[in-house]
């Protein structure tokens, strides 16, 4: 069964028009990202995990398909909306269509899961987001440190699992990558290897799945030199419970959204120390906000601090994740004082985001293909515009709000791969958002 991605009955297209100042409380749904690299973990571990808090994400759906076509059952309690049990299920007879693999950029967790059901894992080259040159030469040496071959042509790539595991794998990133340090992790569980990963990635979507292992009998130790992660003595049976965290970038961008229009809000559902480095920058910036365990409020704003907000993504532990960046210069365009911006993670996201923006009559400095400024506050008007990636669609809704008359927003078939239903939240809030029917 083929989890329908996307509803063909939700709309393409919201008109975004600005209001009253965002106020109220929301609840975030589960994280796409969170939830995309536990799944591969749930499918890894050889035993039924139930996990809660699964997002309608279109991303996390057609995952859920993936999973399913590759050999591991999984079953939604219809009395537990967002909860799902993966559970290893007799192997197909036949390789498995993985076709729209190529669709999500995370099909490259498919490959622990695939080579501990068939041995082998084939894959089309990932998609997702169009935001640059996405590589996946570390996952590659990850699959050879276990003693795996990799195959690669123009239309995918093949691991074939070596045919015997090794005790002990131990490998160095060269950079922290969290897609190849997931898959080290993932690789190890099927091997049964004791991992040990230098230079790992530490977001918390990835300390998140070291956490689940944790509860499942692994021993997992984690900080910034290496990733410690040994197999539990015995084989166990029972059935690990696990639970996806709220999105912490879904919540960044609602505390963006209430901000912007400076409103105040709560956004619950979230755990908040994902979100201190966000709120560090927010608060420096003139906004206040506070976190408690699983909330962030966005106060109303007292003074005009017109210190420059610099949000520049990085993937070293604490840094900034470079999925708040889209969020932050939609709100910084309302924030007096000169703001600079940085992703030289994902190199194209500057691409497709500050020609939209500039729509909008944004005025925005390129000082390079991934760097930029602006000074705000900027009084942007209503006109057509496209969510070209996930981000960049959170984005054009926050600009919508705080634009003179009518922003309409195309393209939100990219947002739903991220969010089930980001404008619903914004709407919970107060925000004017209306569907354009198909
Ligand atoms: C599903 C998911 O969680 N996606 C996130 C993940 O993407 P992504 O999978 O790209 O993230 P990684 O942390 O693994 O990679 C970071 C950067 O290094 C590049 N790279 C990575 C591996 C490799 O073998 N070769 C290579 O060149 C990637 O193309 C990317 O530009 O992190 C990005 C940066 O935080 C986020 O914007 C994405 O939302
Ligand atoms: C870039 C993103 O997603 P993906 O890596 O799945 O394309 C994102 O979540 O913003």
């Amino acid at each position: 069964m083929d989890l329908a991605p996307t509803s063909t009955r939700a709309a393409g297209t919201v008109t975004v028009r600005p209001g009253r100042p965002l106020a109220g409380t929301v609840r975030v749904d589960g994280s796409k990202n969170a939830a995309l690299p536990l799944l591969a973990a749930a499918a890894s571990v050889g035993r039924a995990v139930r996990l809660s808090g699964v997002p309608a994400s279109a991303d996390v759906q057609r995952m859920l398909g993936l999973l399913e076509r590759s050999g591991y059952r999984v079953a939604r309690p219809v009395a537990e909306p967002g909860t799902v049990i993966v559970a290893p299920d007799k192997r197909p007879a036949t390789a498995p269509d993985l076709t729209d693999a190529t669709r999500i950029r995370a099909s490259y967790y498919l490959v622990a899961p695939l080579l501990a059901a068939h041995g082998q894992a084939a894959l089309p080259w990932p998609g997702g987001c169009q935001i640059g040159d996405r590589g996946m030469e570390l996952h590659f040496a990850v699959y050879e440190a276990f003693g795996d071959a990799v195959l690669l042509d123009e239309s995918g790539y093949r691991v074939l699992a070596a045919e015997q595991s090794r005790d002990e794998v131990t490998l160095t990133l060269p950079f922290r990558s969290r897609g190849a340090s997931v898959a080290a992790i993932c690789r190890a569980v099927v091997a049964g290897s004791l991992l040990e990963l230098g230079n790992p990635n530490l977001s918390p979507e990835t300390t998140g799945v070291l956490a689940a292992l944790r509860a499942a009998g692994w021993t997992a130790h984690a900080d910034s030199r290496k990733i410690t992660l040994v197999p539990p003595p015995g084989v166990a049976s029972e059935s690990a419970v696990w639970a996806v965290p709220g999105d912490k970038i879904e919540a960044g961008t609602l505390a963006c959204a209430i901000a912007a229009t400076g409103g105040e809000g709560r956004v619950e559902g979230v755990h908040g120390p994902d979100l201190t480095v966000l709120a560090d920058l927010l608060n420096w910036a003139g906004v206040p906000v506070t976190l408690a365990a699983d909330a962030i409020t966005v106060h109303p704003t007292r003074a005009v601090s017109g210190r420059p907000l610099r949000a520049i993504a990085s993937l070293t532990p604490d840094g900034l994740d470079a999925d708040f960046e889209p969020a932050l210069m939609a709100l910084a365009l309302t924030l007096p004082g000169t703001h600079t911006f940085a992703d030289d993670i994902n190199p194209g996201r500057h691409g497709n985001l500050l020609p939209q923006l500039t729509r909008l009559g944004a005025v925005i400095e390129e000082l390079s293909p991934t760097r930029c400024r602006l000074t705000g506050p900027q009084r942007l008007t209503g006109t057509t515009v496209r969510a070209t990636d996930i981000r960049t669609g959170s984005a054009l809704l926050i600009a919508g709000l705080t634009a003179r008359g009518t922003t309409t927003v195309s393209g939100l078939d990219q947002l739903r791969r991220g969010h089930a239903d980001l404008p619903a939240k914004l709407r919970a809030l107060g925000a004017d958002l209306t569907d354009v029917p198909r």
